[in-house]
């Protein structure tokens, strides 16, 4: 286009077939030719369609004429440097048509020179990209707001994070991030439908927005989780933290409010809520939603419909907790989990049993009870293999004593987690480990907790009923600490109860825990079910027990639990 000759400045000639004007009208793009001094010599069809002018209107105008306003001279400058210096410049610019309305264009400006080098004017060459620009921000609004709610979403909450985090650094005043939890969402959504839950999240968004300035950031995360960003806060933490927690009370409250949501059905939501606070670059986006998270968990941990900030020891505990879960999950691997075994006696004290209780011994380092890490075990799953392991070993166990004529006769009681005694394929592990091991069925006796009788009754009776036609004994363990019902009871296949311990240490002393104690043992009595008291630690409790009944105890008073080569030593002696 360098070589391009203008034509004379002439409305007629802008249309001269077979000229190179005839071939620029045919094109889609808006084409303008000026002479140096900026003025236009020659538009083409496209660009009066594209702007409104037609060639009378505009020849020895400038393109002032389409200019928006939108752009700073600054830009000018720039395009004008790039023009002189490189000949030619592109870019993205909003113009004005005739009838005032602005719209973006893509414009590509050449210099023309002559064969001497001199200037002798501009070739324009642009596009209408309003469609391009309304897609493109289109595709932005997916990409950065949540469609149900149109909320920001989570990725521009994280952008915004980042942004007041920057911000913070100049103005050194505090943000908060609150992650707030609609409490029992799911079940609404579950029971009356999933139109209705939409509804309810989008009042939520609604209401959240009004209840925060324009300045902070209202955005849904996903699910039933928004979060809402607070910046220019008080630069002293404590007032940063009043006000951070005034907000999330607001929004608790505004929240609360009945959302009509049926026909003659009113809801009235709860919310938890974690918050922690930020000032500056000192933590990062996901330090920052990871602390939050927490806040958020300790709030829920507390019953929900709470508010709870976040502290270093709640981090302390965490980092504790997932060093314990990276350990454990290398623990069976490396043979680090021990068995002990403490024994359990009749009325005579003769021994009838023992229970083997797990260990975990981390190489120089200090045994760890499984009150610390059973429960991590089960949350995290773990407890399905470490499970398995317990199993192999007791049947393992088993198998030797079943050898030797003085431990032929003693049962051996393992403690099975509702996790594991949930998976689908329970009952084969356990009739494979005991056929692998050629065990008597009847001296493995599983220990389970109320807490597995309470949910998904008929499935757990089925499994219990498959594993006691295999002849396994069942135990109850921690009886009376839960909700189990005589009624209930009846329904499972248990040959015996442990009373809990904490009902034990009191017997002497406390009436309430002795007639507790002493409706256990008639209630086994009735159900034809053994009792076997746990935690019996002296004489008294000892005696108490048996004169009112019991038949079966353990206890640090027989034996403390010590590992099982040691258990198995003693009995040699
Ligand atoms: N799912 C699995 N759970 C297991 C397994 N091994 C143990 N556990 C469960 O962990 C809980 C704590 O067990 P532990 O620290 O071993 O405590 C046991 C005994 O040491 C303790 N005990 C026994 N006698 C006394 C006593 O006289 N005084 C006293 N203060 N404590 C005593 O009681 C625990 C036995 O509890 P229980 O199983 O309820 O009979 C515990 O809940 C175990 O169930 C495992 O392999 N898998």
């Amino acid at each position: 286009m360098s070589n391009f000759e203008f034509p004379e400045a002439s409305a007629d000639d802008s249309v001269a077939p077979g000229s190179q004007h005839a071939i620029l009208n045919q094109i889609g793009a808006a084409v303008m030719l000026t002479d140096p001094a900026e003025r236009i010599l020659w538009i083409n069809e496209a660009f009066s369609r594209l702007t409104g002018y037609q060639t009378e209107e505009i020849i020895g105008r400038t393109p002032k004429i389409l200019a928006s306003g939108r752009q700073s001279p600054i830009f000018y400058s720039r395009m004008w440097q790039a023009l002189d210096s490189a000949g030619h410049w592109e870019g993205e610019i909003w113009n004005r048509r005739k009838n005032g309305e602005i719209y973006p264009e893509w414009l590509i400006i050449r210099r023309c020179n002559d064969a001497t080098g001199g200037i002798t004017g501009y070739v324009a060459t642009f596009s209408d990209i309003s469609k391009l620009k309304h897609a493109e921000s289109e595709v932005q609004h997916l990409a950065f707001y949540d469609p149900l709610t149109a909320l920001p979403n989570r990725r521009l909450l994280r952008d915004r994070l980042a942004q007041a985090c920057a911000a913070g650094k100049r103005s050194n005043g505090h943000g908060a991030l609150l992650i707030i939890d609609i409490d029992n969402f799911k079940i609404l959504n579950d029971t009356l439908g999933h139109d209705i839950g939409d509804h309810l999240l989008i009042e939520i968004a609604c209401r959240l927005r009004q209840s925060i300035r324009q300045c902070d950031t209202a955005a849904r995360q996903g699910g039933d989780e928004f979060a809402v960003m607070l910046e220019d806060l008080d630069p002293h933490p404590q007032s940063a933290a009043v006000s951070a927690e005034t907000i999330a009370e607001k929004i608790r409250e505004v929240l609360s409010h009945p959302v009509p949501l049926t026909e003659g059905h009113e809801h009235y939501c709860t919310a938890s809520i974690g918050v922690t606070l930020f000032r500056g670059g000192e933590k990062s986006v996901d330090t920052l939603l990871k602390q939050a998270d927490i806040a958020l968990y300790k709030a829920k941990e507390a019953g929900r419909n709470a508010t709870r900030f976040f502290d270093q020891a709640m981090q302390t505990t965490l980092d504790h907790r997932a060093g314990l879960e990276a350990g454990l999950r290398h623990a069976l691997a490396r043979e680090e989990f021990v068995l002990y075994a403490q024994p359990q006696v009749n009325a005579e004290g003769a021994l009838i049993g023992a229970e083997l209780l797990l260990r975990w011994q981390p190489p120089g380092q200090a045994l760890v009870l499984p009150n610390d890490f059973i429960p991590l075990a089960e949350e995290s799953g773990l407890i399905v293999p470490i499970g398995l392991w317990v199993l192999h070993s007791a049947c393992a166990t088993l198998r030797r004593w079943a050898a030797d004529p003085r431990r032929a006769g003693l049962a051996l009681a393992v403690n099975v987690s509702a996790r594991q005694f949930r998976q689908p394929d329970f009952v084969e592990q356990v009739a494979s480990a005991l056929s692998y091991f050629s065990i008597a069925p009847q001296r493995l006796k599983l220990e389970l907790t109320e807490s597995l009788l309470l949910d998904k009754v008929d499935e757990v009776v089925a499994k219990m009923r498959a594993l006691h036609a295999l002849g396994v004994c069942f135990s109850l363990d921690d009886f009376g600490t839960g909700y189990a019902s005589l009624a209930y009871l009846k329904r499972f296949p248990f040959e015996q109860l442990k009373i809990d311990r904490s009902f034990i240490r009191d017997i002497a002393s406390d009436p309430d825990d002795a007639a507790i104690v002493r409706a256990i043992v008639a209630m086994g009595d009735a159900l034809r079910l053994d009792v076997v008291a746990e935690g019996v630690e002296n004489d008294a409790q000892y005696a108490y027990l048996t004169e009112h009944g019991c038949r079966a105890f353990q206890g640090y008073l027989f034996g403390r639990p010590v590992p099982l080569a040691e258990f198995e030593t003693r009995l040699e002696s």
